[in-house]
């Protein structure tokens, strides 16, 4: 039918939303508003039904526990007894994870850790058992996957909140310059022992670091591995605010229930005219590092570093 006129508003929405379909056959769009009417009953239930902790559990992971409830979908680490350090399966999974929470309809995705570590970077025993034959095609795998990790949090398109509940260290810490906002407890300290263990920085904390708190400060981290507490991180404009610990989880939790009634449309545009300008910057700094880093997993302060902690004669 021809378009409605301007002040025709109803009859105007109805030709846009038609239009906006393009060519979808008739029974997809069906399903898609049946699809979409069942998310929102769903969702709408689960206030009254659903006991509060009792989130909408979402794909089965190895290493993650994915929810989604009140608009919010929750990607908890979920390796408490190793610190939640980050295999190279956890890896692949926060990038599906990620992949899913940017389709899905809730309007904030939150990361956390299960435990009292929020997260104790990557996973130093990954390269045990390898063959010296074997090492660098490994590394240079992981260093693929690690590029898209890293890409994925970039080209995250709604905001990105960490709720960081303890101890964060490595990777960790580096891709909370990539968050758009960091809630720490007051427990939370951030670690980037690089140097330590004969590494480079990474997650485009060499460009976002210096940025965020001017490349003094950021070199005291990332170079000479200087740990902060969260009130200094919050202090450098790495964290966005600290809550003590006994009430961190109601304090944060509440917060985000609040923004999460937000308008989404406007949330998420917002959020991408902040950080879309960046973009090519940052996959070309992410590229860079991934290349340096590289080299360095091959180097002999890197070997050595990673044999001490086996060997249980070195921890952070
Ligand atoms: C994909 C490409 C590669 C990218 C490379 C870029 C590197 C990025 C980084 O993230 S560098 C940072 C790496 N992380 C660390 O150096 C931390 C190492 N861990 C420690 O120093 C300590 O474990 C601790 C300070 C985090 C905690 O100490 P503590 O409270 O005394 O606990 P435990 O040491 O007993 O830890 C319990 C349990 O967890 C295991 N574990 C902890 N962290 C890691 C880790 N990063 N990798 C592997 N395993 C870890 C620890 O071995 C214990 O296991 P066990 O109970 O002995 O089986």
């Amino acid at each position: 039918m021809p378009k409605p006129g301007v002040f025709d508003f109803i009859n105007k929405a109805k030709w846009d939303a038609w239009n906006a379909l393009g060519s979808m056959p008739k029974e997809t769009a069906r399903q898609s508003y049946v699809d979409l009417v069942s998310s929102l009953s769903s969702s709408s239930m689960s206030s009254s039904q659903v006991k509060p902790g009792a989130d909408r559990k979402q794909q089965e992971y190895e290493n993650l526990v994915v929810t989604s409830e009140d608009g919010i979908t929750k990607i908890m680490l979920n390796r408490p007894t190793k610190k939640n350090a980050i295999n190279t399966q956890m890896y692949q999974e926060i990038i599906l994870a990620l992949k899913a929470a940017s389709k899905d309809n809730s309007v904030l995705t939150v990361l956390t850790g299960n435990g009292d570590y929020y997260c104790s970077g990557n996973d130093l025993t990954d390269f045990s058992g390898i063959t010296a034959g074997e090492i660098e095609e490994k590394v240079k795998n992981n260093l693929d996957m690690l590029r898209v990790f890293v890409n994925s949090f970039i080209d995250f398109p709604k905001p990105l909140i960490a709720v960081v509940n303890g101890p964060a260290v490595g990777i960790a810490v580096t891709i909370l310059g990539l968050c758009d906002a960091v809630y720490a407890s007051d427990r939370a300290t951030f670690h980037t022992p690089f140097s330590h263990l004969g590494l480079s920085p990474e997650g485009c904390s060499s460009y976002t670091f210096p940025k965020i708190m001017g490349p003094a400060k950021a070199i005291e981290m990332l170079v000479f591995g200087k740990k902060l507490t969260a009130e200094e991180a919050c202090a450098r404009g790495l964290v966005t605010e600290v809550f003590p610990d006994n009430t961190f989880q109601k304090q944060v939790w509440a917060r985000l229930k609040a923004y999460s009634e937000f308008p989404a449309n406007s949330i998420r545009i917002s959020k991408q005219v902040i950080r879309n300008m960046e973009k090519e910057k940052l996959y070309a700094v992410n590229a860079e590092e991934c290349s340096v880093l590289q080299e360095r997993l091959l180097s002999n302060e890197c070997i050595n570093a990673a044999v001490n902690f086996l060997s249980r004669k070195a921890k952070l």
